[in-house]
């Protein structure tokens, strides 16, 4: 199976249980990446539906505090993009929740556009976010990202327009990520607000899976933005854990996990 199948199996499994799915993202070399490892073992066992790992940038203009201390946590440990791609290729031998990998676009053009996405794809890896890069932007990623078969997951936010919204939603697959609110990860705005709206307009406009994240963290946030949605993401509330607890966040993490699976069960 391919990224883009293995998240549209994964998706039909989770629906098919009258669930919503959980998608737990990380930081990954945060603390090190041997933490990394050891922690989406523990999401999988908790049962994360989905897991994202975050590749530590300089300058992450998405994110809010949270997780702009664990990129920097991440980038003082040398964490590199080989590093995560090789730790993927061990993580998905082992664990059977697919992984998507969330990177700005600078750290994948240093790479290597194709180089990239080709052994991103060879390490199992199922899709990847770039949340810096517009679609008019993102021909050449589009283009070797299908040639991989990874699936190219877009961002939408409340203040995407129509038209618009509809050129993404076509370009994209696995999901479609809907962003919340206007701003950055970690935010403390209200979440229920907007999304039920941008869920809509998404779902008329395409048979991908919608998936609601930004400001997500308790059970009872999951659960209430989820009747909108097929999936929620919680980035910041776990990454939280990790600064505090470092290497031994493994048992603080399954729990606030399976508390977050517990509420998407319906
Ligand atoms: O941290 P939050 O508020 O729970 O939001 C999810 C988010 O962390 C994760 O999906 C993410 C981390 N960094 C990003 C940058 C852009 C888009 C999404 C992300």
């Amino acid at each position: 199976m391919n990224g883009i199948e293995l998240l549209a199996a994964r998706f039909a499994q989770v629906k098919q249980r009258g669930e919503k799915a959980l998608i737990a993202y990380i930081t990954a070399g945060d603390p090190s990446l041997e933490t990394t490892a050891k922690l989406v073992a523990s999401l999988d066992q908790a049962g994360a539906d989905i897991i994202e790992m975050g590749v530590p940038f300089s300058d992450p203009v998405a994110d809010g505090p949270v997780i702009q201390r664990a990129v920097n946590r991440a980038l003082a440990n040398g964490t590199t993009l080989a590093g995560i791609l090789d730790l993927a290729a061990n993580l998905t031998n082992k664990v059977a929740t697919p992984l998507v990998l969330m990177s700005y676009y600078n750290p994948i053009l240093q790479y290597g556009l194709d180089q990239f996405c080709h052994d991103a794809a060879r390490a199992g890896v199922a899709g990847i976010i770039v949340p810096d890069l517009p679609l008019e932007e993102a021909g050449p990623i589009l283009a070797a990202s299908e040639l991989a078969g990874l699936a190219w997951i877009p961002l939408v936010a409340p203040t995407t327009d129509g038209q618009r919204l509809a050129r993404i939603a076509a370009a994209g697959s696995g999901f479609v990520y809907c962003v919340t609110v206007t701003g950055i990860t970690g935010t403390t705005q209200d979440v229920t607000g907007e999304i039920g709206r941008i869920a809509k307009e998404v779902r008329s406009l395409t048979e991908l899976p919608v998936a609601a994240g930004f400001g997500i963290g308790t059970p009872e946030q999951a659960a209430a933005v989820a009747r909108y949605c097929d999936a929620v993401v919680v980035g910041s509330a776990f990454v939280k854990l990790v600064e505090k607890q470092g290497k031994d966040s493994m048992k603080v993490v399954s729990e606030l996990a399976s508390q977050l699976k517990q509420a998407l069960k319906g």
